[in-house]
């Protein structure tokens, strides 16, 4: 028998045994996942989420279109002990933190050790190797959070106030035209725009009027892909063997960034031209006075900041008109405090004097914290926080949800309820379970902006136009997620109010 006939003869059979060797393989391979996934890391690991986790999902497929409110069932199951739980999201280890103590340990006095951001293919990818503020690593972030502070106390631009009340009155004129036109108003737009400009105006002196809408439609469209791209929920993100999925997004986000960078690095060198350190005009020159060598780390800041405050004010700005339209009573015992002040304009320097207003924009922040899990934290080295075990480069979240709705700190937590933040205590203590910006160093950093320009805005809209649902019957408040929470769209009915005679 020649060797050729011989091969033919036992072809069959090899090809057999090859199928059979990829198939042990992979069922090797599965195996290697389910232990993994199952085995503990020490007798101190956190409650866990599932009882089994699956090869490569681990509990993904357990988590429900709203995971926070999944994570805080848990704290309020029957032995209430899911104040810190452990699971795999995909191929991600992770534990979600629901207890303000805890939360304290982990985020304000072990920072240094909790500082990073989570790395994962994506956020590699969108903050340019973890060189900016959003995601940066300590060594990195810590100088560019330094300047961005520096530049948000007030002080330092001037004009930033009058940015914002320019823009208040820019989008309570729209809102007339609203009204006139009986039509019912439909919120996104406008205050998506209007949180927009005050952003764009205080960064770098540019508004969406003056402006080529179609590079900004370009900045705001490559946000909503990288929100998209780093939300929880895609699978790509989470499961390695699905990585190659993220090529063809990875290339659309690439070209889109260097877009937005393009037209960034234009604005710094119109500013380089009649630049003043004497007289910084807004943020851009700030930080071009204190960082002026590093151009690029420039355009990451601004870009960080747009990518961070474009959509987060909005989503108050939507869960706010919600509420107010549900709540007529709320809404009449603001206009009642506005009235008292006899004006027809309302400034940040009114804000003391509006303790009721702001107590609901509290409460807003409260039942709808617009970014229920923060932002990622990791670490490092192995760690053990208040008797658990936290292996190093797990994936760290904060509930902000459940603090927000834990009974044993907000009675009926459910309830929209402004005047629980009119109470003596309410000012002192509630440092540590209202904390919709985050908690520590590395808190929001634009949290005072936000409240002033959340502030500004929503109280000139109540002076000016009382809010009624445009379809007679209160607006669905449940969450839809995908990082920061929405609402679904709703319209408002607008009838112009006049505060000083009625
Ligand atoms: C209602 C509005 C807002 C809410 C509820 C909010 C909430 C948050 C939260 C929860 C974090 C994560 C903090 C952490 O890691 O522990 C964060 C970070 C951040 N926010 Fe906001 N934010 C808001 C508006 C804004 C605005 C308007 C801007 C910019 C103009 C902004 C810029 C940032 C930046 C740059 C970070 C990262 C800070 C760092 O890593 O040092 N945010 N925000």
């Amino acid at each position: 028998m020649t060797f050729r006939s011989y091969l033919i003869m036992i072809s069959p059979m090899l090809g057999m045994n090859i199928i059979l060797f990829i198939l042990l393989l992979l069922v090797l391979f599965v195996l290697k996942s389910f232990v993994d996934k199952n085995k503990r890391f020490s007798k101190k690991d956190p409650k866990r989420f599932s009882k089994i986790e699956w090869p490569f999902l681990g509990s993904i497929h357990k988590i429900t279109k709203l995971p926070y409110r999944a994570y805080n069932d848990a704290v309020m199951s029957e032995d209430g002990d899911g104040k810190m739980l452990s699971l795999w999201l995909g191929d991600r280890y992770t534990i979600v933190v629901s207890d303000p103590v805890i939360i304290k340990e982990i985020w304000s006095k072990n920072f240094q050790s909790f500082s990073g951001r989570y790395k994962h293919e994506s956020a590699t990818l969108i903050s340019g190797n973890y060189n900016n503020l959003l995601s940066g690593d300590f060594h990195a972030w810590q100088p560019l959070r330094a300047i961005v502070s520096s530049a948000f106390t007030k002080s330092k631009i001037r004009s930033m106030n009058t940015k914002m009340e320019d823009h208040t009155v820019l989008l309570i004129e729209s809102m007339k035209e609203f009204q006139k036109s009986n039509q019912p108003f439909y919120p996104e737009r406008l205050f998506k725009k209007y949180t927009m400009n005050v952003v764009l105006a205080i960064i770098f002196s540019k508004t969406l009027e003056e402006n080529n809408d179609g590079i900004i439609n370009q900045i705001v469209m490559t946000f909503k892909n990288m929100l998209r791209m780093s939300s929880q929920g895609t699978m790509e993100n989470y499961v390695k063997i699905m990585k190659p999925l993220l090529i063809r997004k990875r290339n659309t986000i690439l070209s889109q960034l260097e877009i937005c960078k393009s037209y960034i690095r234009d604005i710094y060198n119109e500013h380089i031209v009649d630049f003043d350190p004497e007289n910084p005009r807004d943020l851009f020159d700030i930080v071009i006075g204190e960082n002026p060598e590093s151009v690029e780390r420039i355009i990451r800041v601004a870009l960080d900041l747009l990518l961070a405050g474009s959509d987060t004010s909005a989503a108050t700005m939507i869960w706010f008109g919600l509420y107010m339209i549900n709540y007529p009573d709320v809404q009449e015992k603001i206009a009642n405090e506005l009235k008292q002040l006899n004006i027809n304009k309302i400034n940040l320097m009114h804000k003391p004097n509006t303790p009721y207003t702001m107590a609901v924009l509290k409460e807003v922040l409260r039942i709808r914290p617009i970014a229920p899990l923060g932002l990622t934290r990791s670490n490092e080295e192995d760690m053990e926080i208040c008797g658990y075990f936290i292996p190093k480069r797990t994936q760290i979240l904060m509930n902000i949800f459940s603090v927000h709705h834990n009974p044993k700190y907000w009675p009926n937590p459910e309830e929209f309820n402004p005047d629980r933040f009119m109470t003596e205590e309410s000012t002192t203590n509630y440092h540590d379970i209202w904390i919709p910006f985050g908690t520590g160093p590395r808190n929001c950093v634009a949290s005072n902006l936000a409240i002033d320009e959340i502030y500004i805005a929503i109280s000139n809209i109540i002076l000016n136009f009382k809010l009624t649902s445009s379809t007679g019957s209160p607006a669905d408040d449940t969450e839809v997620y995908g990082t920061t929470i929405h609402p679904k769209p709703y319209g408002i009915h607008l009838e112009q109010r006049n505060l000083n005679n009625n």
